[in-house]
């Protein structure tokens, strides 16, 4: 299994290691025709508004919205979640507006700019170690949609079909699980 990180901006390498562990190939993704040859893709955490611009420049937004409409699965972790959000609270426009929900960025405040904890995800364990760094949070899902994971009554990380959103950043622990869930939908839908 072959899977991409878009490597525009925010945590590229890490995913890439971490996908190592869960048992696949990560390449990092900075052209459109590579594309062509991956099975799925991580959209990483990092500045969204940064990533989105780089993705116009890029050609990004109408070849990953080809992607995501062949079904091949796309995972968005922190700002990534928020790129692939249908609607974003506050702002005029999404990203690439793929996936039946509102996001709010940089929901938990200041005091609470970044923390851990371990979290309950539906289907892939009761204790993922989750790192949460200035992190949206998904206010509201729509139709087609599961919550996988609450904090505090907030949903965090969520699916709709072949796509995964997360708040937090897997990738930053060890613990690869959420990876392989993400890795398990790639094999479902290829
Ligand atoms: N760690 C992150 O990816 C933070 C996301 C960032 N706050 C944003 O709005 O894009």
């Amino acid at each position: 299994m072959k899977i991409g990180v878009l490597a525009l901006q925010g945590a590229v390498a890490e995913h890439i290691r971490l996908l190592g562990q869960a048992g696949a190939e990560g390449v990092a993704v900075k052209k459109t025709e590579q594309l062509q040859d991956l099975d799925g893709i991580i959209i990483p955490g990092g500045e969204s508004t940064t990533i989105g611009k780089l993705m116009r420049t890029y050609g990004f937004i109408d070849a990953l919205r080809e992607f995501a409409g062949r079904k091949k699965p796309v995972f968005g972790t922190c700002a990534g979640l928020i790129v692939i959000a249908k609607e974003i609270a506050g702002q005029e426009e999404a990203h690439l507006g793929l996936m039946n929900m509102i996001v709010s960025r940089n929901a938990f405040g200041r005091q609470r700019e970044s923390f851990e904890t371990d979290l309950a995800i539906q289907g892939v364990g009761d204790d993922v170690r989750a790192v949460f760094i200035r992190a949206p949070l998904i206010k509201e899902v729509g139709e087609g949609v599961d919550v996988l994971a609450t904090y505090k009554d907030e949903i965090v990380a969520a699916r709709e079909g072949h796509l995964l959103a997360a708040s937090f950043h897997p990738e930053l622990t060890d613990d690869y699980r959420l990876h392989a869930y993400f890795l398990e939908m790639v094999k479902d839908y290829n």
